[in-house]
């Protein structure tokens, strides 16, 4: 691949409405947007989607910035690559800092699939025409139940809510109450310890879809502990961030469903190694969110095509949290499905007027 340059930019949007979970709530989103371009004038476009501070993961928006531009960007010029599998073996001399990983590998594998003409999602063995969307609600009882039945009625496959301790039975059976059908599962995002068996114990009588994260952020011990006690699933998230980590849990028995988000484990490459294992063991896996801006949403599209992604996972269109996307077209559901978009790469056009709206920082970085 003949690289002339690189442009990240720092974008920041307020959100619609603020996201809430136990950890604290999210009212505007910075991002990185990372753009490729090699010397015939193909552009592939990824993004950085750490948060602006550490209460998902240690990156941040200003840690990803400095390993992209200091480690990643000067790797990438010094070496090159032929192909973006070549990717995480070239920055494997820089320890984790998995979602700047992400960031310039998944770029590097739109402008693979733009150069060849191909959707990305083919390029990566993807066979659905269509995906099921999901979407998460807040966790106010009388606004997630309204919120609910709107999203049933835009025909959405399954939805997710946040507990905590302070917030589960009785919220999870009041919507269970209105919803005895609704494919449901409930996040965690590690609120809970073993002292709570009772408690998770006590939810297996929702028929909830599974748990996600109940236990540590970093914990697979507790979590095989809590599931040979529990009947709900238990899915990871935060704790699964290489394919190491997925072979450890699925023989330790820490999950029966796994979360793969491409910026938590360092890119698309090792998305895709960790669906091919989770097929080959029988576990099922979705693709997580993380509150994206269009571009990280549409590789979690093409990622979803992948025929191991058997439950709907954390893809919603644009409108749920932007009231303007800075993509073109926007992501839209459609009676609960996303159409795999057509054109190259991942299918979806940067709105430069948009970008300019809401960019706060550029910098270019020529080869
Ligand atoms: O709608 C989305 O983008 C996903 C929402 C979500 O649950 C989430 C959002 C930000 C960080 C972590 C998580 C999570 O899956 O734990
Ligand atoms: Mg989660």
């Amino acid at each position: 691949m003949d690289i002339k340059g690189v442009k990240l930019s720092i974008v920041k949007m307020p959100l619609k409405n603020p996201f809430t979970t136990h950890l604290g709530s999210v009212t505007e989103r910075e991002a990185i947007i990372v753009e490729v371009e090699d010397r015939n004038g193909f552009i592939g476009y990824g993004e950085g989607v750490a948060f602006s501070s550490p209460w998902y993961t240690e990156e941040t928006v200003q840690t990803s910035y400095h390993v992209l531009k200091n480690f990643l960007i000067p790797l990438l010029r010094k070496k090159g690559i032929s192909h973006p599998e070549e990717a995480s073996l070239l920055f494997s001399s820089v320890r984790r800092n998995h979602m700047a990983k992400a960031a310039l590998e998944t770029a590097l594998w739109d402008l693979r699939a733009k150069i060849e003409g191909i959707p990305l999602s083919n390029l990566i063995g993807g066979t659905m025409e269509s995906i099921p969307a999901g979407v998460v609600v807040g966790n106010n009882l009388p606004e997630a139940l309204k919120q609910i039945e709107g999203y049933l009625e835009q025909g959405f496959k399954r939805v997710k809510v946040k507990i905590s301790p302070e917030d589960d039975l009785h919220y999870i059976s009041e919507i269970r109450k209105q919803f005895p059908d609704l494919p449901l599962m409930a996040d965690a995002n590690s609120a809970y310890s073993l002292e709570d068996v009772d408690r998770l114990k006590a939810l297996d009588d929702f028929g909830l879809l599974m748990i996600e994260q109940p236990l540590g952020y970093d914990d697979i011990i507790d979590h095989a502990k809590l599931q040979s006690q529990i009947k709900t699933p238990i899915c990871l998230d935060e704790s699964i961030v290489t394919f190491e980590d997925v072979r450890k849990a699925i023989d330790l028995g820490s999950c029966k469903v796994i979360n793969i988000k491409i910026g938590r484990v360092g890119g698309l490459g090792e998305a895709k190694r960790i669906h091919d294992y989770c097929v080959s063991k029988g576990i099922p896996v979705w693709a997580g969110g993380m509150i994206e801006f269009g571009i990280s949403r549409a590789h979690n599209i093409a990622l979803a095509s992948l025929p191991g992604f058997t439950i709907p996972g954390d893809i919603s269109g644009s409108d749920r949290y932007w009231e303007k996307d800075i993509i073109q077209p926007e992501i839209t559901v459609y009676d609960g499905m996303i159409k795999m978009p057509e054109g190259p790469g991942i299918g979806f056009k940067l709105n430069t007027k948009r970008m300019k709206e809401v960019t706060v920082f550029e910098e270019i970085f020529e080869f």
